[in-house]
């Protein structure tokens, strides 16, 4: 949460001309809900099972940029789809940057907690690894504006 992975990703599409597809953007489209309603209502077992099913359909797809949701990595399927049908990058991003880049945002039900730093922490600790696994690429987001990361993963792409 707080990478980069809507904004860099959008970029990304912009300078392809491809379709850019957010998967917590196409999950609040086909339920016709937000994701905080759907964590309300359904918990995060339904909101990962609708996550699945879209991540299933969107790689099916070429020449697009999909941003997953951050906790699109714990699920084994997610995991074979993404990294067999895709390139996939791992935006790497430390705690501090996450929390001050979420902190404006209430549109994330897992940091709706008195200790979203511990929270993220956690999570990171758990992901992190999975995130290796699954990758690509590996792109620091520290230093760098999103422009600039969007600019370095295409030249890493050799799409630039
Ligand atoms: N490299 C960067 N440097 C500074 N700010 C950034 C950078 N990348 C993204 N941001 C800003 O951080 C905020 C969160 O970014 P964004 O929504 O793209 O993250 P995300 O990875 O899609 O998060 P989530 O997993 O919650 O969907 C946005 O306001 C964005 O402009
Ligand atoms: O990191 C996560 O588990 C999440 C990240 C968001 O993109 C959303 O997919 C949802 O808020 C869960
Ligand atoms: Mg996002």
């Amino acid at each position: 949460m707080g990478a980069g992975k809507t904004t860099i990703g959008r970029q990304i599409a912009e300078l392809l001309r491809w379709d850019f597809i957010d998967s917590d953007h196409e999950i609040e489209a086909r339920t016709g809900a937000n994701i905080p309603w759907i964590f309300d209502i359904e918990g995060e077992t339904g909101f990962r099972q609708r996550e699945s099913m879209v991540i299933e359909a969107l790689t099916q797809r070429q020449h697009i940029v999909l941003a997953t949701g951050g906790g699109a990595i714990m699920r084994a399927e997610n995991r074979a789809a993404l990294h067999a049908r895709g390139t996939v990058i791992y935006l790497e991003t430390p705690v501090e940057r996450q929390l001050e880049r979420t902190a404006r945002d209430q549109n994330r039900p897992l940091l709706q907690t008195p200790d979203p730093r511990a929270k993220l922490t956690a999570l990171l600790i758990e992901r992190d690894p999975l995130y290796r696994e699954v990758a690509h690429y590996i792109m620091p987001t520290e230093r760098s504006s999103a422009r600039d990361v969007a600019f370095h993963i295409l030249q890493v792409l050799g799409l630039r």
